[in-house]
C-alpha cells in the first residue's frame, strides 16, 4: 500500500466562545490514500466542516496533528484547494478571469514570470473551461450563469493550480436534483482525470455513496468518527447504480445509523407513540 496522502492523528478541537465550550472533534484518526475519494456524512454539528477546515489549514487544532505527505499541516497551501456551497466567485470578473485570478495573484507574489509560464497558465485555463463545458461562457459574468454553471467555475478555479487535494464542503448543496446528478458525474470524471485526492462533506447519503470510495460517518456531541463504510461500486459509476440492491441497502444502513447517532430516532419513536 502507498504511504497515506493525509494522516489525521488523534485530532481534537474545542471551540470556546461566550464562556461556553464545544468539543467539535474528539480523537479523530483517519488515513487517506492518494487519489481516494472520501465522503463525510453525519448529523448536523458532528464536526464535518471543522475537520475539513483543519485539513485546509484554516483551523488550528486543540490536540493531535494532521500530516500531508508526511509533513504536519500548519496553514493553507496551494497543494490544497477548497470549494464551498456558495460559489464565492468575483462578480466583477468574467468566467475566464475568475479562473485565472488566483494564478495571477501568485504570479504577482512571485515576481514577473516569462511568456512560457503565462502561456502554460492560459492553456490550463482553456483546458479546464473545456472540461467543465464552459468554453462558450468564458467572457460571461457570474450573474449571467445558472447555479450549476457558477459552481463549475468555482471548481475550475480551484483546480487551476493543480492541487493534489480537493476539499469540498457541501459544494452541491444549493443545486437542484438534476444539476446535482450532472455535477456528480463531472466531479467523478475530474477525480479520475486529475488523480486528485478528494475529501467531500455532504448531508446527502445518496451523493456520498455515488461519489465516494469510502464513507466516513461522524457523530455529534462530541464530534467523532462513528463508522467507516467501503463503497461496493466499481470505479466507473453510472446513475443506474443508484437502483442496485447493494446501493439501496448501504443507503438504508447509513441513514439508520445517522438517525441513531443524532438522537433523531428517539424523536421519531416519541412521535410514533403520540400518533399511535
Ligand atoms: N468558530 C466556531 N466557534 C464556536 N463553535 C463552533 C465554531 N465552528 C463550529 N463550531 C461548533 O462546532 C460543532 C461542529 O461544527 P461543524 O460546523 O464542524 O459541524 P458540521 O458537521 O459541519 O455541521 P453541519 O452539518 O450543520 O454543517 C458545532 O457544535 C458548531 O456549533
Amino acid at each position: 500500500m502507498n504511504a497515506p496522502k493525509i494522516q489525521i492523528r488523534q485530532v481534537g478541537k474545542t471551540f470556546r466562545s461566550n464562556g461556553r465550550e464545544v468539543e467539535a472533534l474528539r480523537q479523530v484518526s483517519l488515513d487517506v490514500q492518494p487519489n481516494e475519494f472520501i465522503t463525510f456524512v453525519g448529523a448536523s454539528g458532528c464536526g464535518k466542516s471543522t475537520l475539513l477546515r483543519s485539513v485546509a489549514g484554516l483551523e488550528g487544532l486543540s490536540r493531535g496533528e494532521i500530516l500531508l505527505d508526511g509533513r504536519p499541516i500548519d496553514g493553507p497551501g496551494v497543494d490544497r484547494a477548497m470549494v464551498f456551497q456558495h460559489y464565492s466567485l468575483y462578480p466583477w470578473l468574467t468566467v475566464m478571469k475568475n479562473i485565472k485570478f488566483c494564478r495571477q495573484l501568485k504570479v504577482i507574489a512571485d515576481g514577473v514570470r516569462g511568456d512560457a509560464d503565462v502561456e502554460a497558465a492560459s492553456g490550463r485555463a482553456d483546458a479546464l473551461l473545456n472540461l467543465m463545458g464552459l468554453t462558450p461562457f468564458a467572457e460571461a459574468y457570474p450573474n449571467q450563469l445558472s447555479g450549476g454553471m457558477q459552481q463549475r467555475v468555482a471548481i475550475a478555479r480551484a483546480l487551476m493550480p493543480r492541487p493534489a487535494t480537493l476539499l469540498m464542503d457541501e459544494p452541491f448543496g444549493a443545486l437542484d436534483a438534476q444539476t446535482r446528478e450532472v455535477m456528480h458525474d463531472l466531479i467523478r470524471h475530474v477525480h479520475a482525470l486529475e488523480k486528485t485526492t478528494i475529501l467531500f462533506v455532504t448531508h446527502d447519503v445518496e451523493e456520498a455513496i455515488y461519489l465516494g470510495t469510502r464513507i466516513v460517518l461522524m457523530a455529534p456531541r462530541p464530534g467523532r468518527i462513528d463508522s467507516i463504510y467501503e463503497v461496493p461500486l466499481p470505479a466507473k459509476r453510472h446513475q443506474d447504480m443508484k437502483l442496485a440492491p447493494e446501493f439501496t441497502e448501504l443507503k438504508r444502513e447509513i441513514l439508520a445509523r445517522i438517525r441513531e447517532t443524532s438522537g433523531m430516532q428517539t424523536d421519531l419513536d416519541q412521535l410514533a407513540r403520540l400518533n399511535a
